[in-house]
């Protein structure tokens, strides 16, 4: 009897129960709705519906790697300020802009934190702005011109590798690109970074795996399901038998490895007297061991955080401009018109084909510069939202953050994308086209160059800008001068308009995930 009574009583508990889901669930989402539409302060700004009530509709776009082309037909359809998730602004406005990045420094967003290293905090992944000031006045000084400009050389010999390498190929067969790029990324990062010759390119030319170059592609993918499933379930996923899946949980780890023996490696040499720590082309790792975050204690930093940092740097620096370098070649591929034009400057500039002239001289050619500015503008390769979050107070009287009229409480996420002030058709006409003349001064007037640079933002805005831009620019020029002065650039018929449609997860790239040209030895 005491058995039955028990059993009809939780009977009846998990019906109720199960009523109570089925109708609450509903009552929920439906309630839930109602706030966000009619009753947050977010409710009289523009944008679907849809967007408005759940995080879910912009998710699924960041899902099939199309967030940026969603967010710029929002702007297109509702004008310069969008409600893209029940939290989350978008805005395309300079003044906006300014005031966001440069003048008031928002905080980051915590979406950064998907590109944490080895478990731990880098430059690009520290939120807070007076956090981040002491990170970035660690590394800052290795990015300015007179210092990165030490590296020239080391830049130079991977681009003749490079030469070397397509040559060896007599435009015989294709290359896919953004692997070629990455190879020769991972070297020049970790020049940069550990001054340490790594060899991934030599290592790509034998045909042998590059472990390295290997990790720096995975880690963003793993980064990405690491922070959207439970520490359990990731713990299990690491555990499927195969060996490509398990390098890819590893790519964490296996780039840790290689920054810290780095590291090691140089405390151990530097305390033989072996490299002084004051020398004048010093690595990143160099200078981050004599750096001291606390001024008053004069503590140096931990050994985990230089490695984190060594780390982000890589990462950052890898495959944006790998990506960069691929979507240049390919546009030069296709358009005989600019590949002419860069040839007749670039044979005037290098009358020695393997004579690479000083950077300084790079930059004073005017296509050449036109070519990566315009790039930069239509191939930007982290042309996605710079997520920032409005701060208690951004006035004195406490009042909620203005943004064109319409008020934002503390907490509210807000961001701009490059790819659309990139695409703005008054600043920009014929925005989609690839038009390097237009940054010429013989063919725009000054007043619209002015406007054009100060929307052009591929590199971020303000505190937060990209701190490796220096590089990046030393990288692209070297290499694009380089392999245009050596070959005529051909792309195959599998590399067109559909493959190399972009598609953006944070960094972009095609939507094929290759790029096959062909390089065809010039004859000086
Ligand atoms: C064409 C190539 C590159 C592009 C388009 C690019 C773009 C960007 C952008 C847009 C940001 C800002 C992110 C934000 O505000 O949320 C950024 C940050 C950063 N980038 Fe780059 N980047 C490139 C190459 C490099 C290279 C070669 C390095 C080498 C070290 C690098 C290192 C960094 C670092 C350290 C940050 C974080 C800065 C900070 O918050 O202090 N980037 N990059």
């Amino acid at each position: 009897m005491n058995t039955i009574s028990t059993f009809s009583d939780l009977w009846s508990f998990a019906y109720n129960l199960l009523i109570s889901f089925v109708l609450f669930t509903p009552l929920y989402f439906f309630l839930n709705a109602i706030y966000h539409l009619r009753l947050s302060p977010l409710s009289s700004i523009p944008g679907p519906w849809y967007a408005a009530i759940s995080d879910f509709w912009l998710f699924s776009h960041a899902l099939r790697l199309q967030q940026c082309k969603t967010i710029h037909s929002l702007f297109a359809r509702y004008g310069p300020v969008v409600r893209i998730g029940p939290n989350k602004v978008a805005f395309c406005d300079l003044s906006v802009t300014k005031n966001v990045y440069i003048a008031q420094k928002f905080d980051k967003s915590d979406y950064y934190k998907s590109l944490l290293t080895n478990n731990n905090d880098h430059a690009m992944t520290t939120l807070p702005h007076s956090e981040h000031l002491v990170r970035k006045r660690g590394y800052i000084p290795h990015y300015v011109p007179a210092h990165i400009n030490l590296f020239q050389p080391q830049v130079h010999d991977s681009a003749c590798d490079l030469v070397e390498m397509l040559e060896l190929a007599g435009g015989k067969k294709s290359f896919e690109c953004l692997n070629l790029f990455r190879h020769l990324m991972v070297d020049i990062m970790s020049m940069t970074v550990c001054g340490f010759r790594h060899g991934a390119l030599r290592n790509l030319s034998m045909g042998i795996e590059d472990p390295l170059s290997m990790a720096v592609y995975d880690f963003p993918k793993r980064g990405v399901m690491r922070s959207v499933v439970p520490v359990w379930a990731w713990n299990l996923i690491c555990k499927i038998p195969s060996k490509r899946w398990k390098r890819l949980c590893d790519s964490d780890r296996i780039m840790a490895e290689f920054v810290s023996a780095r590291l090691y490696e140089l405390r151990s040499q530097i305390t033989a007297g072996k490299i002084q720590d004051d020398d004048e082309q010093m690595s990143l790792l160099q200078r981050l061991l004599k750096y001291r975050p606390n001024v008053a204690s004069r503590e140096p930093m931990s050994d985990q955080d230089i490695i984190s940092e060594g780390m982000g740097h890589t990462i950052a620096g890898v495959d944006t401009t790998s990506a960069t370098l691929a979507y240049i070649l390919w546009e030069v591929s296709r358009r005989p018109d600019i590949q002419q034009r860069l040839h007749a400057e670039l044979d005037q500039a290098m009358p020695n084909s393997r004579a690479i002239p000083d950077i300084s001289i790079l930059y004073r050619l005017p296509f050449l510069t036109a070519v990566v500015k315009e790039a930069l503008r239509v191939y930007g390769a982290a042309p996605s939202l710079l997520e920032r979050v409005v701060p208690v107070s951004t006035n004195a009287m406490n009042d909620s953050f203005d943004l064109l009229g319409y008020g934002l409480p503390p907490g509210t996420v807000v961001g701009t994308q490059s790819w659309s002030s990139h695409r703005d058709s008054i600043v920009f006409p014929s925005p989609d086209t690839f038009l390097p003349d237009r940054w010429l001064e013989t063919h725009t007037d000054p007043s619209q160059l002015i406007l054009m640079h100060q929307h052009l933002m591929p590199f971020g805005a303000g505190s937060r800008l990209c701190g490796g831009q220096n590089l990046a620019h030393l990288a692209i020029r070297v290499v694009i001068a380089t392999v245009i002065r050596n070959f005529d650039i051909v792309s195959p018929p599998e590399t067109n308009d559909s493959s190399m449609s972009i598609k953006d997860a944070f960094v972009i790239f095609p939507a094929s995930m290759r790029c096959n040209l062909k390089f065809i030895p010039r004859q000086d």
